[in-house]
């Protein structure tokens, strides 16, 4: 079942389109990612679907259809800068968002389960910015949530924080909960992510799977390895993995797609090479930015 749906969606502020023209649909359970670069259109086009803004053009729908009044009671949303008053207690926020709800969630539960049961006295000042991320993610679901919108949840996270939060992330969609996520982190996306929208400029570049994006890359698998000196590169170049074979001393380097990896191994087997310090490096989403739109997305 679809749970979001976006259709055409326009969003121009004064004279520009911010957002141009995307489109795409959120199984239910998924966790669909948004990615692209700083300024790509991805936060303004999740608050469109989050009923925050108002789209100038095309259509959204949630969850089958629900007025905005009853997308706010299903619908959970942790935006980029939703910081707290610098004095409010854990406990507090945390009961003052479940007041918002007709039928909240047991918010003590969700900050044992974020990992800030200990802090329920803190005050948001106090906090580390891993605690804020987990508090604001348990804030987006203390309505109970069918559907979390999370953008840049771990922008400014060190690795380990940030890891943490994948994995709440990955528990919280096995609960059943369906997950639109902006990130501009390649890794995250990769991790984390079943589907994506690559946007760029405020286009969509494309929607597959993580796995699918790569594979868009020509020469998507690289293999390298040393040989012995009369080695001939042959039985390599002929196998229809194999796009390119370049040679450089004992280093050989191997392009190409698909399962070029057990193909060049198997050859070598078959050829009696042993190759020495084999390694197999795999395109990057990054790669498949590039490919796609001639841009890299890192900053
Ligand atoms: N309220 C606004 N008024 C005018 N311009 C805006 C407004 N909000 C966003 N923009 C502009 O719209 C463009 C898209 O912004 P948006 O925040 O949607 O991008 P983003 O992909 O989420 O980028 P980032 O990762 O940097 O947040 C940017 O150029 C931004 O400066």
């Amino acid at each position: 079942m679809k749970v979001i749906e976006v259709n055409g969606l326009r969003k121009k502020y004064r004279d520009r389109f911010v957002v141009d023209g995307v489109s795409f649909s959120v199984e239910e359970g998924e966790i669909f990612g948004v990615l692209g670069p700083n300024g790509a259109g991805k936060s303004t086009t999740v608050e469109c679907v989050a009923g925050l803004r108002v789209p100038d053009a095309g259509t959204v729908k949630v969850l089958g259809g629900l007025h905005r009044a009853e997308i706010k009671e299903r619908l959970g949303v942790q935006l980029q800068s939703s910081a707290m008053p610098a004095k409010i207690k854990v406990w507090e926020a945390m009961e003052l968002y479940a007041s918002f709800y007709r039928e909240p969630a047991d918010w003590r539960a969700l900050i044992e389960r974020v990992g800030l049961a200990e802090k329920r006295n803190a005050r948001y000042a106090t906090l580390s910015g891993g605690q804020k991320q987990r508090l604001s993610i348990a804030l987006a679901l203390v309505g109970n949530p069918k559907v979390a919108i999370l953008d840049e949840l771990t922008t400014g996270l060190d690795p380990q924080a940030r890891r943490d939060t994948w994995e709440l992330i990955e528990q919280i969609r096995a609960d059943g909960v369906t997950i639109l996520l902006v990130t501009h982190f390649m890794e995250e996306a990769e991790r984390l992510c079943d589907r994506l929208a690559l946007i760029d400029a405020g286009r969509l570049v494309a929607v597959d799977s993580p796995d699918g994006l790569i594979a868009r890359v020509s020469d998507s698998q690289r293999v390298t390895f040393r040989a012995p000196a009369l080695f001939d590169t042959a039985p390599l170049t002929d196998l229809p993995q194999v796009s390119g074979v370049r040679r450089d001393g004992a280093r050989v380097e191997v392009t190409g797609s698909g399962e070029l990896l057990l193909a060049v191994t198997t050859a070598l087997a078959m050829a009696g090479v042993v190759p020495k310090d084999l390694r197999a490096e795999q395109a990057t989403l990054d790669d498949a930015f590039l490919a796609l739109t001639g841009k890299k997305i890192s900053t």
